[in-house]
């Protein structure tokens, strides 16, 4: 494998009329990295991902794959990437095996090739046992699989995957995981969109988060986390639209060791340096101004935390983390 990135991009932007979707995206993913891309809706995450799949003709900047120009070389980028976007089109009549087999032939692969091929395939994503089934008998896991499946017939460089396990319960979600793990290790480069921020601490070993059309934060997630270098007390209130916030987030505004507050729907976070020792102050300052939390929870800093911190707003979608 050479050193050269598996994914590159330099000052990369796109507009549409008037909106600027990307701008001025600077990666570099290293091979057989797996690597996380996060933002809110409209961000430019999607954009981002159809220019690198040569979908979508970037208007500045450039971006390679496999190092090759997704421009200059589109064709033979396509022949180097695997995409598995988030709608499946699979056809309900036909089993796993003649799904991979069909996609084998699309990319000019010989039948008996493709035969081996497709077994290897159902074996790498765990479906070897249900191949004869028609794809309509699968699970959603399951179909997702495949999905992986298909998208890796032509032995790609890079994957793309696009949200992966959007819309599955957390075992099929694992199970997503656990071969998008085993497609890493035998040497495939992972680029992929998640709203799921466990899922970017568990499967990623680095990633970025966007914002508004450019990177705000990108490192591993324990880098991540530990750049929080803070606690976070949580407050919430009964009443939060009354006013509640705001008073409270005023009572508090002069907490020794406070770094900032960030309003939420029902409460507001506080970013303090030592949790453990500002909860009694904040409790004595939110009495003596007359209030009462609902909830207080104190929080080592979670991706969630990173993600709030670098855009203002939680992930939607995201599920609620559990206080450490
Ligand atoms: N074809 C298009 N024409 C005009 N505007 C577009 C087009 N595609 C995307 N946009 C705009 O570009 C911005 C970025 O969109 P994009 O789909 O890349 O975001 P995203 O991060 O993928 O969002 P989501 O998580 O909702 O899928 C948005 O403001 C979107 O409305």
């Amino acid at each position: 494998m050479s050193d050269a990135p598996a994914i590159a991009t330099h000052d990369l932007r796109r507009t549409f009329k008037d909106v600027d979707a990307v701008r001025g995206v600077n990666l570099s993913i290293a091979p057989g990295e797996v690597f996380g891309f996060l933002g809110p809706n409209g961000a430019g995450k999607t954009t981002t991902v159809r220019m690198l799949c040569t979908l979508l003709p970037p208007t500045g900047g450039t971006a390679t794959v496999a190092g090759l120009d997704v421009v200059r070389d589109a064709a033979q980028v396509r022949r180097s990437i695997g995409v598995a976007l988030q709608e499946i089109g699979l056809d309900p009549v036909q089993s796993g095996r003649e799904l991979l087999e069909l996609q084998c032939g699309l990319y000019g692969i010989p039948a008996a090739r493709a035969r081996t091929r497709a077994q290897e395939l159902l074996e790498l994503v765990g479906l070897a046992d249900v191949g004869e089934r028609r794809t309509k008998t699968y699970s959603g896991g399951m179909k997702r699989r495949l999905d992986l499946a298909s998208a890796l017939v032509h032995e790609p460089q890079v994957l793309f995957l696009d949200e992966p396990t959007t819309g599955l319960d957390p075992a099929s979600r694992r199970t997503v995981w656990d071969e998008v793990r085993r497609i890493n290790e035998a040497g495939t480069t992972v680029f992929l969109t998640t709203q799921y921020l466990e899922e970017a601490d568990q499967l990623c070993d680095r990633l970025a988060i966007i914002d508004a059309g450019t990177i705000v934060a990108d490192g591993t997630p324990e880098e991540l986390k530990a750049r929080m270098g803070h606690d976070v007390v949580a407050l919430t209130f009964d009443d939060p639209g009354n006013g509640t916030v705001t008073a409270a987030e005023r009572a508090v505004a002069g907490l020794e060791g406070l770094e900032r507050t960030v309003t939420e729907r029902d409460g507001t976070a506080l970013y303090v340096r030592d949790g453990a020792a500002a909860i009694t102050e904040i409790v004595r300052l939110l009495d003596a101004a007359g209030l009462r939390a609902k909830t207080i929870n104190l929080a080592r800093p979670s991706l969630d935390d990173v993600f709030l911190q670098a855009t203002g707003r939680r992930l939607e979608g995201a599920e609620k983390e559990t206080a450490a």
